[in-house]
């Protein structure tokens, strides 16, 4: 890992690997780094976030779950962000406590779902009593509130953020505002701040705006042509951007119209990983063999405009 690289281009939310009786896999973690390095050309993991099922594995699982990620990521992974949000303060407390103990390269924290801070203090208190718990870990918010229920907008949440969370080093911004990122890329004068967007099929759009990067399942399994269009938009050459974006909008709008969610995620990186992911944990359940032949069809029938 590369400490104190500032977080940008792609990062990976991780899979969990379970095995078909619903275990956690730590057995093909090796060659899942492998695959996102040498495959996909993806160099940055964020562990236990949603499409890692975060939320419905217990503190053991995660721990061994994080433990394995920064161990098979040495020398290979430039930064192992480990997720540690919970809905208890002290869970999530010893979580940071334990990625920092194994040396995470940062941590994340979501906003609390079912007792939910009602304004950007409550939540910023919060974060602040986790992220004390890690004080040389660099810290992000998560913020997703589709399924947090969370709304407050990050722009406010920013002001002063610095002098309560001194580790405090961006946002993993999973939301299709825009307006709010524009803004808080506004603010950010100084630069000190990663903005990493969290929402696959609209990321060119974050990236026009000034995102750093971004942090998201597809790019388990489409990392290398997001990377093409990451490389199209520096130089700039916003056509071949463009058609990148529009190709994996194409797979994407084919697989929500089925129902698309982190089960479905777990079979589609499968077949194109060859790794096995495994079944998700309940309520989550697995994708259908209908899903699976027609999202496999599809993926194989777009052509990249780099002819792969
Ligand atoms: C709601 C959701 O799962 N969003 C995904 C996206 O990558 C999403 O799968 C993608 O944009 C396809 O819709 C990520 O933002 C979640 C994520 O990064 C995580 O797993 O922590």
């Amino acid at each position: 890992m590369t400490p104190g690289k500032k977080l940008q281009g792609l990062v990976a939310a991780t899979i969990t690997p379970m095995t078909p009786d619903g275990q956690i896999n730590l057995s093909v973690i090796r060659q899942y780094v492998d695959y996102l390095v040498t495959e996909q050309n993806v160099k940055n993991v964020f562990v236990n976030g949603t499409t890692g099922e975060g939320l419905s594995l217990n503190i053991q699982e995660r721990k061994q779950l994080a433990e394995e990620w920064v161990c098979q990521g040495k020398d290979k992974l430039d930064h192992v962000i480990i997720h540690v949000g919970a809905l208890s303060l002290p869970e999530s407390q010893e979580l940071a406590q334990h990625a920092a103990a194994i040396g995470a390269s940062g941590i994340a924290v979501i906003a609390p779902f079912f007792f939910k801070p009602t304004n950007k203090d409550e939540l910023i208190a919060f974060l602040q009593k986790v992220a004390s718990e890690a004080p040389a870990v660099p810290f992000y918010y998560y913020h997703i509130p589709l399924l947090t229920g969370v709304k407050i907008r990050v722009e406010g949440l920013l002001d002063g953020i610095k002098e309560r969370i001194p580790t405090f080093q961006g946002v993993k911004f999973s939301d299709t505002d825009l307006l709010d990122l524009a803004q808080c890329i506004n603010k950010n004068e100084r630069e000190q701040f990663a903005f990493l967007y969290g929402v696959d099929e609209q990321l060119l759009s974050a990236l026009a705006i000034g995102a750093d990067g971004a942090v998201g399942s597809t790019y388990n399994y489409l990392g290398r042509q997001t990377n093409l269009m990451l490389q199209a938009f520096a130089k700039p050459d916003l056509a071949l951007a463009r058609k990148y974006q529009f190709l994996t909008g194409e797979f994407l709008s084919f697989v929500i119209k089925l129902g698309f969610g982190v089960a479905q995620t777990k079979a589609v990186m499968t077949f194109v990983s060859g790794i096995p992911m495994g079944p998700p944990r309940l309520p989550l359940v697995d994708a259908s063999e209908e899903f699976i032949v027609k999202a496999k069809a599809k993926l194989d029938s777009i052509v990249w405009p780099d002819g792969d």
